[in-house]
């Protein structure tokens, strides 16, 4: 193999012996890297390159000449095309390990971290079947057909879906109704590359322990017709359905909720049981689309805390209360702090829904209430989104010196870049990390990361586990 052939439409042949953060297969030609979707380690493969740098390229499986054992037929039938998951063609059991060695190579490269105490990864309920939300963006087909589904690997090329075997199974039945619905209705369906129509997403969500279901249109304008009775007929025809809203997103954006919510039939939220505690959860607001598995993970989370009664507690990106509110329970005062009002509003009524007084929350970015925080909490959590904790979030951090921090991620890249700067010159020591499958049959993984203040972490085992003295 020479160079005259690292260009595009070549094709060359490659063992995989690895798996990017993105879920690629990863392997080497020529002493350059060659991603390659839809491929295992173990794999050889004829490889067609389809992107092409001097070091690395991208490319697309042709034909695989020795299959891995870790390779499985896919349990979904658009697995090849579909970009909601990279790893269905992957045994569970390795997806497992494949999320370990992603979280510790992250915490090597990025981290600068030697050997981190990366525990296996915490696994999921079920492979399959597990997600509580689905929102599917709308389309129409050439024919003239409404869709609803995922986008194309690496496209807004819509794969049109009758059901998604991630999400909850008692979600699929609403999906191939509901647009048939819309289809008859003749409702005008977003077109992003104009910015034109009105019906943008279809959003689905269900309580596992409840059962109550949430169905939400995403529209541009909120003028679609008789979407009322149409609201009415579904909330008569689905029982479990508790509520249908339409939420309004105007802007051109690949983000999908806008902040403005109505309920048009039932009520604008579902009932979800969580950590022994009884949640109300709308459709615009985070919540952990794997349940159980996001109350395994808060069971580490209480387990490594040991918290004894007198802390204070700041849970920062805290959502509509779903950590704060167990953990509270625990400590002596919590506060969440969040940015979206809605949330806020929400994190509230779950509070005083189930009896929690010792908690307040306050709405904002935590990168402006954190540095005015006036008392110095004994317990700092962080669960920011994908994009991590703003610098000065981090900068306030080092300055105010809380004892321990806990940093939950769903971005383990982020998350190894914030860690690095906390531990800088030994000021924070990671005591653990816990990886935990949030996400089957994808590359994501959750992670949660416990640190102690160096000082205090000197022999932090009696630290850990004994009672401290309020500080
Ligand atoms: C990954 S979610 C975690 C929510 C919550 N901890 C949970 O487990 O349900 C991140 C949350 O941070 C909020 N958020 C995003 N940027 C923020 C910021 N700069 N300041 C405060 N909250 C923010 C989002 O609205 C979202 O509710």
């Amino acid at each position: 193999m020479t160079k005259t052939i690292w260009q595009q439409g070549e094709l060359i042949e490659v063992a995989i012996a690895d798996l990017s953060d993105t879920g690629d297969g990863v392997g080497r030609f020529d002493q350059r890297v060659v991603f390659v979707p839809d491929t295992v380690p173990g794999d050889r493969a004829i490889v067609r390159l389809v992107h092409v740098k001097p070091k690395y390229a991208h490319g697309r499986l042709q034909q695989l000449l020795q299959s891995s054992p870790h390779r499985l037929r896919p349990s979904c039938i658009v697995a090849d095309k579909c970009g909601g998951c990279q790893w269905q063609h992957i045994s569970y059991e390795y997806q497992l390990t494949a999320k370990q060695n992603q979280v510790i190579q992250a915490l090597e490269r990025i981290g600068g971290f030697v050997a981190p105490p990366v525990n296996p990864v915490l696994t999921a309920i079920s492979p399959l079947g597990y997600r509580n939300k689905a929102t599917y963006p709308l389309g129409i087909s050439t024919t003239g057909q409404v869709q609803a589904g995922y986008y194309q690997k690496g496209s807004h090329q819509l794969i049109n879906l009758n059901q998604c075997p991630v999400q909850d199974p008692r979600l699929n039945p609403l999906l191939a109704e509901v647009k048939q619905d819309i289809q008859k209705r003749d409702w005008s369906i977003y077109d992003e590359q104009h910015h034109q129509g009105i019906l943008r997403h279809l959003s689905l969500r269900i309580g596992r322990r409840t059962g109550e279901m949430l169905l939400t249109l995403i529209v541009k304008d909120w003028n679609l017709p008789k979407v009322e009775n149409q609201a009415q007929e579904w909330l008569q025809r689905y029982p479990q359905l508790v509520g249908v809203s339409l939420n309004r997103n105007s802007d051109r954006t690949n983000a999908i909720f806008g902040s403005e919510t109505r309920c048009l039939a039932g009520v604008p939220y579902l009932r979800e049981k969580f950590a022994g505690l009884e949640f109300q959860v709308r459709p615009d607001t985070f919540f952990q689309v794997c349940t159980e598995t996001a109350e395994a993970l808060l069971q580490v989370i209480q387990s490594e805390l040991n918290l004894q009664g007198h802390e204070l507690l700041v849970d920062a990106y805290c959502g509509i209360g779903t950590l704060t509110l167990p953990l509270a329970k625990q400590v002596r005062q919590a506060t969440g702090l969040e940015l979206q009002p809605q949330a806020v509003e929400q994190a509230i009524l779950n509070a005083q829904h189930n009896g929690i007084n010792n908690v307040k929350f306050q709405a904002g970015a935590v990168e402006k209430l954190l540095p005015k925080m006036g008392t110095i909490p004994d317990v700092v959590l962080l669960d920011p989104p994908r994009k991590g904790c703003d610098r000065a979030v981090i900068e306030s951090l080092m300055q105010s010196k809380p004892p321990r921090i806990v940093y939950v991620s769903c971005k383990v890249a982020t998350l190894a870049r914030d860690l690095k700067l906390l531990c800088q010159d030994g000021l924070y020591t990671i005591t653990c990390i816990q990886p935990a499958d949030f996400f089957p049959q994808t590359a994501h993984v959750e992670v949660a990361a416990f640190l102690v203040l160096s000082q205090l972490g000197k022999g932090h085992e009696s630290f850990q586990k004994t009672e401290i003295s309020n500080l």
